[in-house]
């Protein structure tokens, strides 16, 4: 658990971070979301200390993370910023191994962890461990960024708008492998962004910061359905609402009984994709398949459109 309490931040006069409080249960993906300057990196950098707080504490399950010195904290929590911040003249594979080696890790563990997490972002050890990072993709170098950040199995991971850079293909995908490595790895995960679509996408809870303050910190559901403020509305696009409420819910959820003609589509596909495959194709209802590929009713635009209401 990460519990921030008052923290501030001040350069001068001005308080980019000023008195914030929140809980982080572990385990979970927590979005910091907000416009440009509002104090989102600036928050992430005082839990691993790469910025001092000037007042207010924070605790890692419990203890204060000024009981330790900064670089042994930053050892213990993976850090993945945007552009990734990799070393140019290290091969992949000794990037992804810098803090285990620091750790004292011996070679054959550092090794296997390597391939492990290559493998899990899909890139193919042998192939791609020697390489330089000029020698990769921009996607490709934002996946090695993340398997650095995880090489040491830290139980906390800090994310810098972590996918800024990259095409929104790319994007999506980057996102899928992180909501996966979370499931597997339990770990806690941090997120700053500006991009609502991606907190919503990915946040157990989001954050919202506007001029160092917290203003709103609650579900995703909670932030759509109730806005705290017009700052919070605008942030979230009110007219796009409804596509993002049911963009976090699956098919399966809204399966109804009965059949319906034409090509199906997955229980696990989100309700968003749902109502656009029926507005495109021109229907009114579609077959819905389990997770093996049986029949299991029907999902239709008029139980889309009452999940898409504002929820009571
Ligand atoms: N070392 C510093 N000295 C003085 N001011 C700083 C320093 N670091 C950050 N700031 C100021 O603090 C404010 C918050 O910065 P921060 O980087 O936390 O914002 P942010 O929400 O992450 O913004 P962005 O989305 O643009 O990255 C900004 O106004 C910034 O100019």
């Amino acid at each position: 658990m990460i519990e921030i309490e008052s923290i501030t931040k001040r350069y001068g006069d001005v308080a980019v971070v000023d008195d914030v409080s929140m809980v982080i249960e572990p385990h979970t993906l927590t979005v910091i979301v907000g416009t440009s300057g509002s104090g989102k990196t600036t928050l992430l950098r005082m839990i691993n200390r790469l910025v001092e707080p000037t007042s207010g504490t924070i605790r890692l399950d419990g203890v204060d993370n000024r009981s330790v010195p900064g670089h042994e904290l930053r050892r213990s929590i993976g850090y993945a910023i945007q552009g990734n911040g990799l070393f140019p003249h290290r091969t992949v594979a000794q990037n992804i191994g810098t803090v285990p080696l620091l750790l004292g890790w011996d070679a054959a563990r550092i090794k296997a962890r390597v391939d492990e997490l290559l493998a899990l972002l899909q890139l193919d050890p042998a192939a791609f461990g020697p390489r330089y990072p000029h020698e990769l993709s921009g996607g490709q170098q934002q996946r090695v960024g993340v398997a650095r950040a995880l090489a040491a199995e830290p139980n906390v991971l800090l994310m810098d708008e972590p996918f800024g850079a990259l095409d929104p293909i790319i994007r999506t995908k980057a996102q899928e492998d992180l909501l996966a490595i979370q499931k597997r790895f339990g770990t806690t995960i941090i997120l700053v962004t500006h991009d609502m679509e991606e907190a919503v996408h990915l946040g157990d809870r989001i954050a919202v910061m506007d001029a160092g303050k917290l203003i709103q910190y609650a579900s995703p559901t909670e932030i759509l359905a109730r806005p705290a403020t017009g700052f919070v509305e605008t942030l979230v696009g009110a007219s796009d609402r409804p596509f993002k409420l049911l963009s976090l819910g699956e098919v399966r959820d809204v399966v109804e009984p009965g059949s319906a003609e034409g090509e199906g589509i997955a229980a696990g596909a989100t309700q968003r994709d749902a109502l656009a495959e029926l507005l495109w194709s021109g229907r009114t209802a579609m077959p819905v398949t389990s997770d093996d590929g049986m029949p299991i009713g029907r999902v239709t635009v008029q139980g889309l459109v009452k999940r898409a209401a504002r929820p009571k």
